[in-house]
């Protein structure tokens, strides 16, 4: 079944669009890591969207940008060259404008995961002119990448950031559950503490994207009773289902 898949993938034209498959839902949902999974088996890439908006507010904060200015925070974007591997290891590097040429590009891969990083991404996502400016640099990195699919995944892009996408799934799980991995995580964190973490940040990113409720089109895979495999299997059937259903028409 496998290989059916990935011939189909094999037999698109060389210059053909990416196949896009589109995933939104809260922290600790599963999004990040079961796309990925989800990516290596059906041989497609993977954009992790979070980390764009994670490294604009570790940005911000390296040049003393005040982080709620939202004509300062998109001025970044001026002068901002992000990179991020869509497949094999995640590795994330910035160039900040202005920066010693001996650090740049910093390699932010870990230092965009801290827990102070964390807290700090919804005051840079919350402004409406960062959020088109980033959506377009994801649409690029997905045209530009050459590969055969591309999972998405974040908050907004099965609403706005690709609405057509031939699969778009809403990843959720319970506000416990989620905070349980999220802890795993987070050494030295107590669950209550990643639990009202978590909230607070779901509650502030959700004043400006709705992503508790699928849009229509959307299917929900609830992960809060699925183990890691389950939840990957989940999302590799559904795009095989919509690869199927698109082969008979
Ligand atoms: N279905 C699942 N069952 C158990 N653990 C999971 C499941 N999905 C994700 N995890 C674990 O939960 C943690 C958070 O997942 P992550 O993919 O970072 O969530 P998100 O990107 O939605 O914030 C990770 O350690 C991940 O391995
Ligand atoms: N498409 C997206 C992706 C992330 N974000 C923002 O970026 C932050 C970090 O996203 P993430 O996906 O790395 O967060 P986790 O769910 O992995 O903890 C979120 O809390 C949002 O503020 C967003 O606004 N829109």
């Amino acid at each position: 079944m496998e290989d059916a898949v990935n011939d189909a993938v094999d037999d698109r034209p060389a210059d053909a669009a990416p196949i896009l498959v589109a995933i939104d839902g809260p922290a600790g949902s599963g999004k990040s890591s079961v796309s990925r999974a989800a990516a290596v088996r059906l041989g497609f890439g993977i954009l992790d969207t979070g980390a764009a908006y994670r490294s604009l507010a570790w940005t911000a904060t390296e040049l003393g940008v005040d982080l709620d200015d939202a004509a300062a925070v998109a001025a970044i974007l001026d002068d901002w060259e992000y990179r991020i591997t869509l497949r094999g290891e995640q590795r994330v590097t910035v160039r900040v404008p202005g920066a010693d040429p001996e650090t740049d590009p910093a390699d932010v891969t870990a230092a965009i995961r801290a827990h102070a990083v964390s807290g700090l991404v919804s005051r840079v996502s919350k402004h409406p002119e960062v959020r088109d400016r980033l959506n377009a640099m994801f649409r690029g990195i997905v045209a530009a990448s050459g590969l055969p699919g591309v999972v998405i995944e974040g908050r907004d892009i099965t609403t706005v950031v690709a609405p057509d996408a031939p699969v778009r799934i809403l990843m959720t799980a319970s506000a416990e559950v989620r905070a349980r991995r999220r802890a795993g995580e987070l050494a030295g964190l107590s669950h209550e503490q990643v639990l009202a973490d978590i909230a607070a940040r779901d509650a502030k990113d959700a004043l400006v994207v709705d992503f508790f409720t699928p849009a229509p089109g959307v299917t929900l895979v609830d992960t809060s009773d699925l183990d890691f495999e389950q939840s990957v299997q989940a999302v590799v059937d559904i795009v095989r289902a919509v690869q199927r259903a698109a082969e008979e028409s």
